[in-house]
This record gives structure tokens, C-alpha cells and sequence, in this order.
């Protein structure tokens, strides 16, 4: 079990361990303030444990500033784009009535393997075939259940301190692997009635069974297919809550102008952009891509382009320094990690990309027809006919096809494109992540009385247990 047994020097009144933690000669469990010292905070500045205890005391019965904590892993870029996304919208919707920390708490306090998943991920996802497997033979809940309840009871000391360490009112997943351990934790901790768990879907449609967990108190799915799964799933009407993907607020909030944007990123003014990426990651046959739009974007009776051409390679700088090596007939721009994708979306004309979904969801809004060239087996299939079907774009593998269709685009068909971008508009959903975080709010406001007192109350209470 997980309770902390109180030891001889531990075993004081909830009284006395109160007032030592409020006037000193008092220290924190040893796991947790151990790691304390190493742990560097999303907030502006890093406080001191002691500070913090007093401020909570100070605090009962008026209103504090409430920690969120959301939980993620750069497994793909998705994750933390979402998880920032939700912490702009806080911050943006109520300023410092709530801290909010970003964090891969399994990466940071857990062994092997959940702290080496992003490894993992990516060796598994570039052999598709494995991760095609291990996606479908996990789906069964009792498989996955029973494999993350034996990881849960291995690192469960580990995780509670990493949770712990930033005395969360608001726990926020936004991955498929987060749900499981933590409300665990929580269960073991007591800690259920006074923390609200929420979990942020952040796949469109053929999502893995372990988002769903019927012990959150809000499951927020991005589309109605997701919700569907949910309730197929076990969890209740009451529970879900579908607003759409969130997004990064600047893709939402900002006002853009395409002409200003190509001139502030030095791009042609005049002739059409297409984009072409591959997730966080720079995946998907972008190299073989890019090489054949270099011949079908040149008018081969003038010689001139009639198109431009921008390569955002993400974290591949393998790939950034081979395109960047290469000779172009027609303007090109290759990138590498960009920060502000809502300004290169803004100032091209549609985009080509597998099909992660939040690439997918920001160009909807951006109103980008999408070509979708690739997708990973499992929780990105579903992805292709949520475009499609809708009329948002089409899917292709072959290079030299996606190359034909964007020089129609750019030429004789015109129309096709402004039809696509139409339809594209109509799926996006910008203030979904403003939707999520005021839910969010509500939900903190009506949890009982036990939300108000702070953890060096609750946690006397369980220490002793
Ligand atoms: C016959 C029974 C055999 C059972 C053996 C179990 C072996 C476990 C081996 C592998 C684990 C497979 C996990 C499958 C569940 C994955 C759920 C899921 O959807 O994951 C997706 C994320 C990545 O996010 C996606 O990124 C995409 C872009 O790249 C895109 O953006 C998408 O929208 C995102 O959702 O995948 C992960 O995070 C998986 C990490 C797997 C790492 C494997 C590590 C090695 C083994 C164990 C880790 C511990 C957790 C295992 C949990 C197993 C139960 C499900
Ligand atoms: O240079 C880059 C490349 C990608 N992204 C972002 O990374 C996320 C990729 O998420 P997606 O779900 O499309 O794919 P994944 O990377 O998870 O496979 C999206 O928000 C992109 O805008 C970014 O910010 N900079």
C-alpha cells in the first residue's frame, strides 16, 4: 500500500503537525522534498515548501490560487501543444486564481519504462507493424488494466511524490497513459473527493480504450465518434463533455492578415503556398514530397513557379539539413521547429501532412485544405475520414500525386480549393479549449467542503492513517 505509515518520530497530533509545519522544525516526507530540490517549476518563480504551507494556512476560507497540474509526455508533439494550449486558456480566462504546471510526472519520478516512453514510442511508431500490434493487443481493458495496475504498484511511492510535489486541486490529463496510475494514487492517498481529475482527449476519432477511465469526473472528447467510444466504454452521459480539440489560444484569438504574414516571414506576396510537415516530429514521406512539388509547382512552357513551397521539419533535423542541402527551381523554405505555427499556417494556402490530429484541428481553423499523406496505425486512422468524409481534404501516400493535386489547385482548379478551405472552417473549433478550461472551473467551484482544506491538513490526515 501507498500510506505513508506514521513512524515513532511521525506518530503527532494533527494539531501538533499543523503547528510545526507552520512554525518550523518541520520537514516533509523525504521522497518528496529529496526531489523538491531538483524539480524545476512552470511558474514564474520556484517556492519554497515552508512559504507555500503557511500561505495555504493563511488561506482557508478564502479563495486560494488553485494548482493545476496536467500531465502529458512528448510522446509525438501533440501532447504538450495541447497541454500548453490549455494552460494559455487558464491563464487567459482567469489569471492567477490558478498555477498551472505542464509536467511528464512519470518521465520525471518513475523507472524504466514509463520513463522512457518517448524512446520507446518512437523506435515502436518507425516499425509500424510493432506499433500495430502493441496498440491492438492492448486495446482489451483487462490487458491494459492489469498491466498498468502492475506498473501503478511498482512505482506507486514514486508517483505519489511526483504528484504530491505540486499539491494539485485540478489534476489534467491530456494523455492515453495518464489516467490509470495517478487515480490510483489518488484512490490509495484518499485523495479523490478533494482533487478533480479530468481527462482532455487529444484524438479525433479511433482513439485507444485506455483514454476512457469511469473514475474521472470529466472526460472532455474532441469529437461525437469520441464521445460515442466513451459511452461504449462504460463511462456516463454526465461525465462527457465534447467541445473539440484544444488548440493553442493564439491560433484562435489572433487576428492574422496573409499579406502581413508573408512579409514578416519573407515569403513570396504573390504566389500561392503550400505547407508541408510531418507532426512534431518531422514523420511521413515529406523528403519525397517536397522533391516531386519541386517539379509540378514550375510551369514547365514559362519556366516560373507557380507556387511556393514551405518544409517544416519539426524536431528531424536529419531531414531539415538534407532538403536544406538541396537545389530548388522554385522558392522554397525550409524550417525546423517552429514555435509559431498559427503565422506559417496563416500565410499559406493549404498543407500537406500525415495525420496527426493537432496539425489537423489548427489548420481546420486556420481554414487549410489538408492532404493527408500518412497516418500512424490505431489512433490516427480514424483521422482520414474525419477529413474526408467531411470534405476538408483528401488522402494520399504517393508523393507524385499530392504533387499533381496541389499544382491543380494552384492552376485549373481554384475552386476545388476554396470549396475544401469552406468546409474546412465549418469543422474547426477555436474556442474549444476556452470551453474545456471555464468547465473545468465549474467543476472546481461546486467540489465540497474537503477541496478548500489544504494539503498540510489532508495530508496529515493520511499520514496518520
Ligand atoms: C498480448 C498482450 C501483450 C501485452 C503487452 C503489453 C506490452 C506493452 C507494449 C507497448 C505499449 C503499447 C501501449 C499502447 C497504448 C497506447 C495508447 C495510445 O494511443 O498511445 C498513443 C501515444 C502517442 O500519442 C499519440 O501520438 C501521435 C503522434 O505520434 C498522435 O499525436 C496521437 O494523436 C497521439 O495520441 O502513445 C504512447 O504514448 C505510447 C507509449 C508506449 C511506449 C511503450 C513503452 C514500453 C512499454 C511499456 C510502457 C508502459 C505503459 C504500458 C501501457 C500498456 C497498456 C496499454
Ligand atoms: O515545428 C513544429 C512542428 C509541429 N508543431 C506542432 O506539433 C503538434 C503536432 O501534433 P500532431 O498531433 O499533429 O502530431 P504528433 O507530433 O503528435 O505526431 C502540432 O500542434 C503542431 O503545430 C510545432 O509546434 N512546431
Amino acid at each position: 500500500m501507498v500510506m505513508t505509515v506514521a513512524s515513532p518520530k511521525k506518530a503527532a497530533s494533527i494539531t501538533e503537525k499543523v503547528w510545526q509545519r507552520v512554525y518550523g522544525n518541520y520537514s516533509t516526507s523525504s521522497s518528496t522534498s529529496n526531489h523538491h530540490k531538483r524539480c524545476s517549476f512552470d511558474s514564474e518563480d520556484d517556492y519554497e515548501d515552508d512559504d507555500e504551507t503557511t500561505m495555504e494556512l493563511m488561506q482557508i476560507g478564502a479563495e486560494r490560487t488553485k494548482n493545476v497540474l496536467i500531465l502529458m509526455s512528448d510522446t509525438g508533439g501533440g501532447h504538450r501543444a495541447s497541454a500548453e494550449a490549455i494552460r494559455d486558456a487558464f491563464k487567459i480566462e482567469f489569471g492567477d486564481e490558478y498555477r498551472i504546471f505542464v509536467k511528464d510526472v512519470c518521465k520525471e519520478y518513475a523507472g524504466w519504462p514509463l520513463n522512457d516512453m518517448e524512446r520507446s514510442y518512437k523506435f515502436m511508431v518507425k516499425h509500424v507493424q510493432l506499433w500495430k500490434v502493441a496498440f491492438h493487443s492492448t486495446s482489451p481493458k483487462w490487458i491494459h488494466s492489469s498491466y498498468l495496475a502492475a506498473i501503478a504498484a511498482y512505482y506507486a511511492k514514486e508517483v505519489e511524490a511526483g504528484l504530491m510535489e505540486y499539491k494539485p486541486d485540478i489534476i489534467i490529463s491530456v494523455h492515453p497513459l495518464m489516467q490509470h496510475i495517478p487515480l490510483w494514487v489518488l484512490k490509495w492517498q484518499g485523495l479523490q473527493k478533494k482533487v478533480v481529475f479530468v481527462t482532455v482527449i487529444t484524438d479525433l476519432n479511433t482513439c485507444h480504450p485506455t483514454w476512457f477511465h469511469p473514475r474521472v469526473n470529466r472526460c472532455y472528447c474532441p469529437s461525437n465518434e469520441v464521445s460515442k467510444r466513451a459511452l461504449l466504454d462504460g463511462l456516463e452521459e454526465s461525465q462527457i463533455r465534447v467541445f473539440g480539440l484544444p488548440i493553442r489560444p493564439s491560433f484562435a484569438r489572433a487576428v492574422l492578415v496573409k499579406d502581413d504574414l508573408r512579409q514578416e516571414l519573407e515569403m513570396d506576396p504573390n504566389l500561392p503556398a503550400v505547407l508541408l510537415m510531418g507532426g512534431g516530429e518531422g514523420m511521413g514521406p515529406v523528403k519525397e514530397t517536397a522533391r516531386a512539388l519541386g517539379e509540378s509547382l514550375l510551369d514547365n512552357e514559362t519556366g516560373k513557379p507557380i507556387g511556393q513551397l514551405i518544409i517544416i521539419c519539426g524536431r528531424n533535423k536529419t531531414l531539415a539539413s538534407k532538403l536544406e542541402s538541396e537545389e530548388w527551381k522554385i522558392p522554397v523554405k525550409v524550417r525546423r521547429f517552429e514555435t509559431q505555427m498559427e503565422k506559417w499556417m496563416g500565410a499559406c494556402d493549404c498543407i500537406i501532412t500525415k495525420a496527426g490530429p493537432g496539425t489537423i484541428a489548427e489548420a481546420l481553423i486556420r481554414g487549410l485544405p489538408i492532404i493527408l499523406n500518412d497516418y500512424i496505425p490505431g489512433q490516427e486512422k480514424g483521422n482520414v475520414p474525419y477529413v474526408v468524409d467531411n470534405g476538408a481534404g483528401v488522402f494520399t501516400r504517393s508523393p507524385n500525386e499530392t504533387a499533381r493535386l496541389v499544382s491543380e489547385w494552384f492552376s485549373t482548379k481554384t475552386d476545388e480549393l476554396k470549396r475544401m478551405s469552406e468546409n474546412a472552417l465549418k469543422l474547426a473549433q477555436p474556442e474549444a479549449v476556452f470551453d474545456i478550461v471555464k468547465d473545468i472551473h465549474e467543476l472546481a467551484k461546486q467540489r465540497g467542503p474537503l477541496a478548500n482544506i489544504p494539503y498540510v491538513l489532508t495530508s496529515s490526515f493520511t499520514s496518520i492513517i
